[in-house]
């Protein structure tokens, strides 16, 4: 997501590699039951190979498990799902999250039940999905004439800037009904509250280290969320407005605020004994909650299929045929295609093995003390489960694993959303993504286009091995610099 994410200042790491010693002493084991085996501290992916499938850290106080194979994935995900089901509160969410009061960062329990039972069925059906695939379309047909004009010039574009830029256009427009507005800069908002949610707090690992803010987050996070709150204040106060309602007419679309306006004051499920209200302070949360998660997630997809296509020839010709056979070079590729392109979602799920957006998925954390495999797991430890690791695991993915070798899933159809244990890009169980299928839709809609419309070179004198394939590992895994290239336009009649 953001380049600065690991970026820790030596003097900082300093003072937390002292701070995990000296809680080390502070807090000794205090169990004489079998932990996990593990080392003290970071880092946290490539450790895997070493410590094996389960792997314990002591991060500071707080106690982490690192889970990196698709059977003890399974065992947390799937067998022991709700003990596993709730998410750790961090100074970031707890601030600008309206404390963890959306969908993502909410514990465990009835309050996160309703939200998720709403955004599921209001907000991310398959219909409303559907729903949206004018927006989509419009959206992307700009990008599609922006980059005829490049091809036109034979200018070189920033792949990963214009993936993101469309991702963001549509999100903002179908959360909010716009994506700019001259009274304030969301865009830079949202970027800032990324950055924040995405670096490392020593706060969120040494609680008391929260009053001296050494890293400056806390004043950041203040500053962000009464900033966020003044927008999303005015946005609704624009919604609410009946004359503004009325200008949308009856057969007008209700983007995601209306939908979540039109419920406040109703009981959040009326089925539900807690009967949770919804009010705006929720649909605050909701809101920005719902950004969070669609907004970097397909584009960072993009880039690195964009990224691994310019460096398998073979693997973009092959989908060029297809799309050339299936859609044809008279017309763009629409949404309903893409069930007739096999080829293309084997590419995107492969990319989506070897870059899952979120590398650990998004933290949980455990209810109460549980013995999985014979270790002890203590009540409030912090889970991350490395799909990271699992997609790039040899035993799994035979000795090519590392190999960007879409035909892989020709001879096995494995399933990305959940079914799987072996491909987790999307997590899995009860918090497993809600937006699987919106986010799949347009990544893949997006990436056929791109590949469909344009063929795609790199920047003159740069050839495939010269591809800079380093990645940013925060939150999210995006391409550590932006991917150049330069389109030449496909279809037939475009010049
Ligand atoms: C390529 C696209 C996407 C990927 C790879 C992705 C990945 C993920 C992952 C790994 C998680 C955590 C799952 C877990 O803990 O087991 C997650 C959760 C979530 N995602 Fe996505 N996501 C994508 C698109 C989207 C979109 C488009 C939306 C909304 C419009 C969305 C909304 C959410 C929400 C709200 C959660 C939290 C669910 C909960 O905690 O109950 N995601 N996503």
């Amino acid at each position: 997501m953001l380049p600065e994410t690991l970026a820790i200042p030596a003097i900082l790491l300093g003072i937390f590699i002292l701070i995990l010693s000296a809680s080390y002493l502070l807090y000794p084991k205090n169990s004489v039951k079998l932990l996990p085996p593990g080392p003290k501290a970071l880092p946290i992916i490539a450790l895997a190979a070493k410590y094996g499938p389960i792997m314990s850290l002591k991060l500071g106080q707080i106690p982490t498990i690192v889970v990196s194979s698709p059977e003890k994935a399974e065992l947390f995900l799937k067998t022991h799902d709700t003990i596993f089901a709730s998410r750790p509160k961090l100074k970031a969410t707890e601030t600008i999250s309206y404390g963890g009061k959306g969908l993502v960062f909410s514990k465990y329990g009835a309050y996160w039940r309703n939200v998720r039972k709403l955004v599921t069925v209001e907000l991310l059906s398959a219909s409303k999905v559907e729903m949206f695939a004018p927006l989509r379309r419009a959206e992307l047909g700009l990008l599609v004439k922006s980059l005829e004009k490049a091809s036109a010039s034979h200018e070189v574009v920033d792949v990963s800037e214009l993936a993101m830029e469309l991702i963001e256009n549509v999100t903002y427009k179908m959360v909010l009904g716009r994506n700019k507005d001259d009274r304030f800069n969301l865009k830079g908002l949202i970027h800032e509250y990324s950055y924040l949610l995405g670096a490392f707090n020593l706060a969120d690992y040494v609680p008391w280290l929260e009053v001296f803010d050494f890293q400056g987050l806390a004043r950041r996070m203040n500053k962000v969320s009464k900033e966020l709150d003044h927008v999303l204040e005015m946005i609704i106060k624009d919604h609410e407005q009946p004359s503004n309602n009325e200008e949308k007419g009856p057969d007008k679309k209700k983007v995601f605020v209306d939908t979540l306006l039109s419920l406040m004051h109703q009981p959040m499920d009326p089925h539900d004994e807690h009967q949770h209200i919804i009010d705006r302070t929720n649909i605050k949360a909701i809101i920005i909650d719902i950004i969070i998660g669609a907004y970097d997630t397909s584009a960072v997809t993009i880039e690195w299929a964009m990224s691994e296509l310019l460096r398998h020839p073979r693997v973009m010709n092959k989908l060029q045929n297809e799309l050339e056979n299936v859609v044809g070079l008279n017309r763009e590729v629409e949404e309903t295609d893409l069930e007739n392109l096999p080829y293309l979602n084997m590419v995107v799920k492969e990319t989506l093995r070897l870059y899952p957006v979120g590398p650990l998925l998004v933290p949980r954390e455990s209810i109460e003390d549980v013995t999985i495999d014979g270790y002890h797991i203590k009540k409030k430890s912090r889970i991350l489960i490395n799909a990271w690791a699992i997609g790039r695991n040899p035993k799994v993915w035979s000795n090519n694993a590392n190999i960007f070798y879409p035909e892989r899933f020709e001879v096995s159809d494995i399933s990305n959303r959940g079914k799987d244990f072996r491909l987790i890009p999307f997590g899995s169980g009860r918090r497993g993504c809600p937006g699987i299928q919106m986010g799949l839709t347009s990544t893949t809609t997006i990436l056929g286009q791109l590949v469909h419309c344009f063929n795609w070179d790199l920047p003159v004198g740069m050839s495939h091995d010269d591809l800079d394939m380093n990645e940013d590992f925060g939150l999210s895994i995006p391409r550590s610099q932006h991917l150049l290239a330069r389109p030449t336009c496909r279809l037939l009649g475009r010049t």
